[in-house]
């Protein structure tokens, strides 16, 4: 059988619907990390991404290209207030016709986007060769309760989900795993599960709609009626976005300066840094997820150049963009010892 294709009940093969996977949770929650995680454990299963990113520079597009059969990317905005349909469902049918060569497609929501929405898209695409397969929430452990109580409404996301997944549970005590886990609990309708860089098994999210065994019920269009769809009530609504691209290297001392001065409002960096000869050829992709920063150490295999997205909330754009600028290195040939030094502290393993 090729993808796409199942027995019916009287053993013939029948075209089946591609389910589509909504893959939602807050700015920084980890869900670019689970989905890495899928895609490299997919079992030979065909995996399609769309990717919304919040900001103009696709990071998180980035981030999945090269682990992926189809990865398209809906940029600058978010994918829950496409003004109809229409957009998703015209890149929905660019993954999904007949005979496609996918199992899944799994749909990656900005950080802020109101997962009701994309479901609700998702239910009413007019695709025949796809179908709803499921809401998966990704909640940060370390963060949950204050982003809970920023955002009253996560609460409605994790009920919503089919699927809570409790990531981060290696940033927390285990008397707080446990009470976090317990609180999600309490809300999700759907199933929990805790886990350490989004390693869950691909299984759960990627076998028939109908074997999964968390697929206890689905969400309808009931379930969404609750509200509608009333855009400043979306988490987005406050949050805006700006971008820093610098193709001079950026000085790793004053670029820590600027980290530990920002302000709360920056929830979340993310994006590639080159720090020129004293960054050697290591590429320093930035995290920041609230007052936690990590770099992640990859090798530059393109062109060299700073590429950050910042979103967050009364983003000063000017001022930003000034601090940033002035962590261009006014001399990159003499290394920065103690700047890599202290940066050192903040690699993620
Ligand atoms: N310690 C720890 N860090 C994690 C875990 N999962 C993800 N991270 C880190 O958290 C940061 C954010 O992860 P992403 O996967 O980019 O989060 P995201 O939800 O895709 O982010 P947005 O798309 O910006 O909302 C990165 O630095 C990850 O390496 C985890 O389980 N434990």
């Amino acid at each position: 059988m090729t993808a796409g294709e199942r027995d019916d009940e009287r053993g013939g093969a029948v075209t089946a619907r591609i389910p589509v996977v909504v893959l939602a949770g807050y700015l920084g929650s980890g869900k670019t990390t689970l989905l890495n995680h899928l895609l490299r454990n997919d079992d030979g299963r065909r995996i399609g991404v769309l990717v919304n990113d919040f900001g103009s520079i696709n990071i998180d597009a980035m981030n999945v290209a090269g682990q992926v059969d189809i990865a398209m990317s809906m940029e600058n905005g978010c994918l829950c207030c496409a003004v109809d349909a229409d957009g998703v469902d015209r890149m929905l049918e660019r993954l999904a016709y007949p005979g496609a060569p996918l199992d899944v497609i799994v749909i990656e929501a900005s950080g802020i986007a109101e997962p009701r929405q994309l479901v609700r898209m998702v239910l009413s695409s007019q695709n025949p060769h796809i179908e709803f397969g499921g809401l998966v929430e990704v909640v940060d452990a370390a963060e949950f309760d204050d982003t809970r109580a920023r955002h009253p409404e996560l609460d409605d996301h994790v009920r919503l989900a089919d699927l809570v997944v409790v990531n981060k549970v290696d940033r927390v005590g285990e008397a707080d795993r446990d009470r976090v886990i317990g609180a999600v609990r309490e809300i999700a309708d759907g199933a929990v599960l805790p886990a350490e860089r989004g390693r869950i098994s691909p299984g759960i999210l990627f076998d028939d709609v109908e074997a999964r065994d968390f697929g206890t019920r689905q969400l309808s269009f009931a379930d969404l009626e609750e509200h509608d769809h009333d855009h400043d009530r979306h988490m987005h609504a406050a949050y805006e976005s700006m971008e820093f691209i610098a193709d001079r290297p950026l000085n790793p001392s004053a670029f820590l300066r600027f980290l530990n001065e920002r302000s709360r409002g920056v929830y979340r960096i993310k994006g590639p840094i080159d720090f020129g000869p004293s960054g050697d050829d290591r590429r320093f992709v930035l995290h920041t997820v609230g007052v936690y920063a990590a770099f992640e150490k990859t090798r530059w295999k393109g062109p060299r150049a700073t590429s950050l997205v910042l979103i967050g909330t009364d983003l000063d754009t000017e001022d930003l963009t000034r601090r940033l600028q002035s962590c261009v290195d006014p001399d990159p040939d003499t290394i920065d010892e103690l700047g890599i030094l202290n940066l050192a502290r903040h690699l993620d393993d």
